[in-house]
């Protein structure tokens, strides 16, 4: 797990370490972290550094610096005409050679890398109109950007691009992603996003992103004395006469994520379909340790699904109320309940539009957190779970293959076998959807929602067999 900062905070740790360590030099690390990548990227051939009037700047000058004193060649175009004072003096000692813009445009198409040092943490979104020509030129030229701290003209606490920016190869950042290196569409313009630890002290995140570490410590593998009673047994009311599919996936996706027991109770045509195809699975009520509702309910008989979402409020159990259930929230619902809604869904709960949503994901996701005080999975290319408190834990990414209709049914119901199994709903949320984007990465291409819920078990087996080969290792003798 990583925790994701904001610039303000990274501002505020910057300022009481430099008031603990006087005179130290974090440009230096950073420089050093920029032309070591740079060298890797560019093995041979000129890197053109195009410099800000800031600190990012300066990164990107003492890289040049590095470069050139490497016998690599380094040019340096100062967008503004001035740059950190010390970086020009020490890039200029070792022949790193400074060109303007026509020139830095000119030369363009023979460059192997350009390293984009315009604006960091302390930019504000957009670019110079030259530079902006410049950025777009470099897309369409495919040529590599190495993005220093954040890609130039991106907002570094938003994930929503509101105007041009440089497109990352791959971006180096310092003491902590920002909200722009991990939320699409912002992150894919950051490509592959490495972390430089400068030595900040950071307070407690209230965003943190997951990793396959953290799926790996809190899955609730099996144990030896395990029972199907004792994993979990999941209520699955799901589907109707026009949308059995739902049915079907959501409980393909409770299966195979190892569910202990399924009841399922929805509408007698998509039971039959579960039987034929996962005969393991049992019709009709029973003792239930959670319920998964709403996948494929449809708009009609809206009554009866309000009144099954009530009796299941007043089951006490906990709950993960998906699609066209969300319409019939009451008021407040048990803390035990995973609201997982997409943009549009949770856009419609609030009463506001989806754009809105998509732009601000986590002011949204957290007010539904709080209106209803309980956790909320919100969907889509990139998932934030929000607890009431406002804590986001933003899942495991994963490739958009999983964009097709019936990845969210899937998804309700891997998310539906952790409640059974007694994990508190943020973390079933989160759980949930990196599995569902880890085995859509496992297995990449254009397989169906019900192929990629099918290769959970191999993916979770991976994940258990390398947790227990680690659990074996001896400490060795000294
Ligand atoms: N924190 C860390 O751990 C470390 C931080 N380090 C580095 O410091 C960087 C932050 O440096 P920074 O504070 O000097 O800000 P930076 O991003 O260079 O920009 C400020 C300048 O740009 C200007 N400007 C802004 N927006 C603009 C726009 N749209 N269009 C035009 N101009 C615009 C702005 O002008 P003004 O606001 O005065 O108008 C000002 O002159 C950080 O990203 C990292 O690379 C590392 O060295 C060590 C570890
Ligand atoms: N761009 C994307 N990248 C990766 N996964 C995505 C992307 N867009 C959507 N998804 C996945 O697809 C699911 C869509 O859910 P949803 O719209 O509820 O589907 P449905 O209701 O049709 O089953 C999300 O949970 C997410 O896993
Ligand atoms: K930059």
């Amino acid at each position: 797990m990583i925790g994701v900062h904001s610039a303000q905070v990274i501002r505020e740790a910057e300022d009481r370490f430099f008031e603990e360590n006087p005179g130290a030099d974090l440009m230096q690390i950073a420089a050093r972290a920029v032309s070591d990548r740079a060298r890797e990227m560019a093995p041979t051939g000129v890197t053109l550094v195009v410099v800000g009037p800031g600190n990012n700047g300066g990164d990107g000058l003492f890289a040049a610096r590095n470069l050139a004193a490497a016998g690599r060649p380094a040019v340096a175009w100062l967008v503004t005409g001035q740059a950190h004072p010390q970086a020009v003096i020490a890039a200029r000692q070792v022949g790193v050679k400074f060109v303007d813009s026509s020139t830095a445009m000119h030369m363009l198409p023979d460059v192997m890398l350009v390293i984009d040092a315009v604006l960091g943490i302390g930019g504000r979104p957009g670019l110079f109109p030259v530079v902006e020509r410049f950025a777009t030129a470099c897309d369409d030229l495919c040529i590599p950007v190495l993005s220093v701290d954040v890609p130039s003209g991106l907002s570094t606490d938003e994930v929503t691009p509101t105007a041009t920016s440089f497109r990352a190869a791959h971006t180096v950042t310092f003491a902590a992603p920002k909200l722009c290196h991990v939320g699409e569409p912002a992150a894919e313009r950051c490509g592959s996003v490495e972390v430089i630890d400068v030595g900040l002290s950071l307070p407690e995140p209230d965003v943190r992103r997951l990793d396959e570490v953290d799926i790996a410590r809190w899955w609730p593998w099996p144990t030896a004395v395990d029972d199907k009673y004792s994993r979990g047994v999941l209520g699955i009311d799901t589907g109707s006469e026009r949308y059995p599919g739902a049915a079907v996936l959501s409980t393909t996706g409770a299966l195979n994520a190892g569910t202990g027991m399924i009841r399922f109770v929805g509408p007698e045509r998509a039971a039959n379909l579960i039987l034929d195809a996962m005969p393991s699975v049992t019709i009709g009520p029973g003792r239930v340790e959670a319920w998964l509702m709403g996948c494929g309910w449809g708009k009609q008989d809206r009554d009866a699904h309000a009144a099954r979402l009530q009796a299941a409020l007043e089951s006490g159990l906990p709950a993960v109320v998906d699609a066209d259930a969300l319409e019939h929230l009451p008021k407040t619902v048990p803390d035990g309940w995973l609201l997982t809604p997409h943009a549009g869904e949770l856009a419609a709960m609030l009463g506001v539009h989806r754009r809105v949503v998509e732009v601000d994901p986590i002011r949204h996701a957290r007010q539904a957190a709080a209106r209803w005080n309980t956790a909320v999975l919100l969907k889509g290319a990139t998932q934030y779970v929000v607890e009431p408190s406002g804590r986001v834990t933003i899942a495991v990414p994963g490739p958009a293959w999983t964009a097709q209709a019936g990845s969210g049914d899937v998804l309700a119901g891997i998310c539906g076998m952790l409640l059974a199994a007694g994990l508190p709903a943020w973390q079933a949320g989160a759980l949930g959807a990196s599995v569902q984007a880890m085995a859509a990465a496992h297995k990449p291409g254009p397989f169906p929602p019900a192929v990629i819920a099918r290769t959970l078990p191999e993916v979770l087996g991976g994940l258990w067999t390398t947790l227990r080969s680690r659990a074996f290792v001896l400490p060795v003798e000294q």
